[in-house]
This record gives structure tokens, C-alpha cells and sequence, in this order.
């Protein structure tokens, strides 16, 4: 077993997250930093913009953020782990490149980077690894020593994520009334992506029929609805949908949408339905508006009972299964063998993305994998 307290050779943890708006000023200028190249039609914009104005143009998503970081280092300082932990996001303050500055001005020369998204994808995955070689790039223009940097693996299917989500799911069934609980179904949700991009997503030897983002989530789905069924005796049938779409209509991706789903399900005669968002880390704008105000609201008008379970914030098992991801990466740096926890039927991911993993419309350097052009000993 690796040292309890021993994140040699990493001298520092860097969450990194999607970022989002504290206040109506920001709202336009987020959404241009978010959708910058990417071809989203100008009225999705508008209307998604309506979405964070109806929050007050505040986005939970940062405060969930500081509550993680807070769980964590928490979580290191009971168990003796003395790694600092910086916070820097790709849409919003505090920026990447601005918290990578503080860190390398700091003296941070092995970072160890944890994203706040589970799966393998082009926008959960390689575009943070994007994110963090322009960051780096940019160091390297001012001069400052450029630190390396490593991502953890997908956590997907770590007990540290899955748990909560078993604990949550049971809740949210709870929450129905008790008439239509034993037949309910539930729906577990995620970002709908291209299915070009779900194709591609994973290492080369997994793309093909919705990749390793379609794959990892049906095995955490599966895992769920199993501990449900073991807990509850009561088999809950289940499917995996999709929710938040913005891409031009005629542009395929992942189906179908969750409000589709309930309107189907509910001619079918399911009698209630349990939303559970696996695909997020937090309950921020996605599962707030597209799940607990659009979803609700069309539940609310086929008079579906519904519930939503809750993502697993800052969960202290959360932030322990990131320490013990922490500690397992750090032991594999040093060559030390370790066991590497995962639930369901995947096994461990791949410490290090392969050449063409999850790659983008455009080819751009990402960090943090086997291509990674700040990467100088082969490894
Ligand atoms: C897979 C995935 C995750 C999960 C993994 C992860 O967490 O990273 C995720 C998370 C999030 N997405 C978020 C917000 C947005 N995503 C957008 C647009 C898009 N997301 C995409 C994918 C994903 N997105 C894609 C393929 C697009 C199309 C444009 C593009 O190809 O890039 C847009 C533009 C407007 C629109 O919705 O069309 C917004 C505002 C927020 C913040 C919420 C808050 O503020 O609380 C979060 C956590
Ligand atoms: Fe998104």
C-alpha cells in the first residue's frame, strides 16, 4: 500500500471546472467565452442566457466549487495529506491561466489536475487538456517556468462518485409519493453531446456506437439501478437520456431528451419517474434549469410525479475518493504498485489520454497526455 500521506512527486492538486456567471453582468460575456468558435445558433444563446437571468444571472456552479474545494482540503488535512489545492475554471474567474500563474509563481512544478467532470468526452476531457497547454503556452510567453502537469483518471467509477449517487437515488425515490414509488422508473441524465463527438470519445480502440461516453455512463447507470435493487427489493426499470442539446437541428446528437423521454414514458403508463443526473458532478444551471424547471414543468403538465436525485457536491466520500485518487496516482509516479478502486464491470481508467483520444473538430495541443507537447521524458 502507498504511504497515507505521501503525494510525492506532486507538489500541488489543481481543480478545474467549467466556470460560470456571478451576476447578471456576466452573463453575455460568459456565454461568449463558453461558445468563442463554436458555432452555437444565436438563439440558443438568447434563450439559454434567459436561463441564468431567471437565477438572477448567478450560476451555483462557483460556490459549489469553493464548497468542494473546502471539503477537500478538509479531507487532506484529517488525513495528514499536505498538498495545496488551487481552483481555476475555463469560462470564468478564476481563470486557469491566472490560477496556473499563481501556482508556477508559487514554485508548483508537478500539478496534478482534477476536472469536474466524470466521463471521457471532447468537452469533459480533452478540451481542459486544451485548456491547460494554451495556459501553459501562455507561461511559457511570459517567461515563467512552465510546470507539468497531469489529470486523474475518469472517476466515473470510483466508489467516491458512485456511492453518493446509489444514497441519492434512493432519497429521490423517497421523495415520490408512496403509491406510484414501487413501479417508478428512472431516467438517468447526462449532457447531450454530437454523436460524432460521443463516437470518437475514449481511446481510438473504444469510438464507434456512442464510445466511451455513452459506455461509461451505461455502466453507472446499471451500477446504480442494481444497488437500488438490492436495497430496495424492487426492480426499477431504467434508461440512460439525454438533456441540455444546443447544437443547429440538423446536426445529429445523443438521444433521446429527457423531456421526450417523460412524455413517452408517461403514454406508456409508467406511473412516476426519478431523474438522476449522473453526467454532473454538481447541481449547477444544467440540472437546475434543464432538469428541476424545464423537466419538472413538462412532468408537471403530463401530471407525471417525478423526482431528481442530487449530484454528489461536495460529498465528504466524494472529496475521500479524491484523495485516495490522489494517492494512488501519485504512487504509480513513483513506481510503486498500487490498487486502483473501481465499481462495476470497466475496470480503472487510463492514467495518461492515448494519441487520438477524444479528439476535437480542429486538431489543437493538449496537455496532460501522451501527446502532450510540454511532456519532455518519454513515458
Ligand atoms: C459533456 C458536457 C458537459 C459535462 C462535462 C463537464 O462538466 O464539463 C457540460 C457541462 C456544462 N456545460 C455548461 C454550460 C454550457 N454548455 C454549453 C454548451 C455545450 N456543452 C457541451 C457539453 C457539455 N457541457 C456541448 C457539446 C456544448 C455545445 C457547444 C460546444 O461544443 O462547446 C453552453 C452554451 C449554451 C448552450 O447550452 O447551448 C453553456 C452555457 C456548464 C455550466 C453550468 C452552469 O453555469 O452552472 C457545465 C458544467
Ligand atoms: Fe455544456
Amino acid at each position: 500500500m502507498s504511504d497515507q500521506s505521501d503525494s510525492a512527486p506532486y507538489d500541488a492538486l489543481l481543480l478545474l471546472s467549467f466556470g460560470g456567471p456571478e451576476g447578471p453582468d456576466d452573463v453575455v460575456p460568459f456565454l461568449e467565452n463558453v461558445t468563442r468558435g463554436r458555432g452555437i445558433p444565436r438563439e440558443r444563446l438568447e434563450e439559454v442566457g434567459q436561463h441564468y437571468f431567471l437565477f438572477g444571472g448567478v450560476s451555483p456552479i462557483n460556490d459549489q466549487n469553493r464548497e468542494l474545494l473546502a471539503a477537500v482540503r478538509e479531507d487532506f488535512a484529517a488525513h495528514g495529506l499536505d498538498l495545496p489545492v488551487y481552483w481555476g475554471n475555463r469560462n470564468w474567474a478564476p481563470y486557469l491561466s491566472d490560477t496556473l500563474r499563481e501556482m508556477a509563481t508559487a514554485g508548483h512544478r508537478r500539478i496534478l489536475v482534477l476536472v469536474t467532470s466524470a466521463y471521457a468526452s471532447y468537452s469533459g476531457c480533452r478540451q481542459y487538456r486544451e485548456n491547460l497547454a494554451e495556459s501553459l503556452a501562455l507561461l511559457e510567453d511570459e517567461g515563467l517556468p512552465v510546470p507539468r502537469v497531469d489529470k486523474l483518471r475518469h472517476y466515473f467509477n470510483h466508489p467516491g462518485f458512485v456511492r453518493p449517487m446509489v444514497d441519492a437515488t434512493l432519497a429521490a425515490l423517497a421523495e415520490l409519493p408512496q403509491d406510484v414509488r414501487a413501479g417508478a422508473h428512472l431516467a438517468f441524465t447526462t449532457h447531450s453531446v454530437p454523436t460524432a463527438s460521443a463516437d470518437t470519445s475514449g481511446p481510438p480502440g473504444q469510438h464507434g456506437d456512442g464510445g466511451s461516453y455513452v459506455t461509461q455512463h451505461l455502466d453507472v447507470a446499471r451500477q446504480i439501478a442494481e444497488a437500488v435493487r438490492e436495497t430496495t427489493g424492487t426492480e426499477h426499470p431504467w434508461q440512460l437520456v439525454y438533456q441540455s442539446r444546443s447544437g443547429a437541428p440538423h446536426i445529429p446528437w445523443l438521444e433521446p431528451d429527457i423531456c421526450d423521454h417523460l412524455e413517452a414514458a408517461h403514454g406508456a403508463g409508467v406511473p412516476a419517474v426519478v431523474m438522476v443526473p449522473i453526467g454532473f458532478v454538481s447541481d449547477h444551471m444544467e440540472v437546475i434549469y434543464d432538469l428541476d424547471t424545464e423537466a419538472a414543468a413538462k412532468a408537471a403538465e403530463l401530471g407525471l410525479p417525478v423526482s431528481r436525485a442530487s449530484t454528489v457536491g461536495a460529498d465528504p466520500r466524494f472529496a475521500a475518493g479524491i484523495r485516495e485518487l490522489v494517492l494512488e496516482r501519485a504512487a504509480r509516479e513513483r513506481g510503486q504498485a498500487v490498487d486502483r478502486c473501481a465499481l462495476g464491470a470497466l475496470g480503472p481508467s487510463h492514467d495518461l489520454c492515448p494519441v487520438g483520444c477524444c479528439p476535437g473538430r480542429t486538431p489543437k495541443p493538449a496537455a496532460a497526455g501522451a501527446d502532450d507537447p510540454y511532456l519532455e521524458d518519454a513515458r
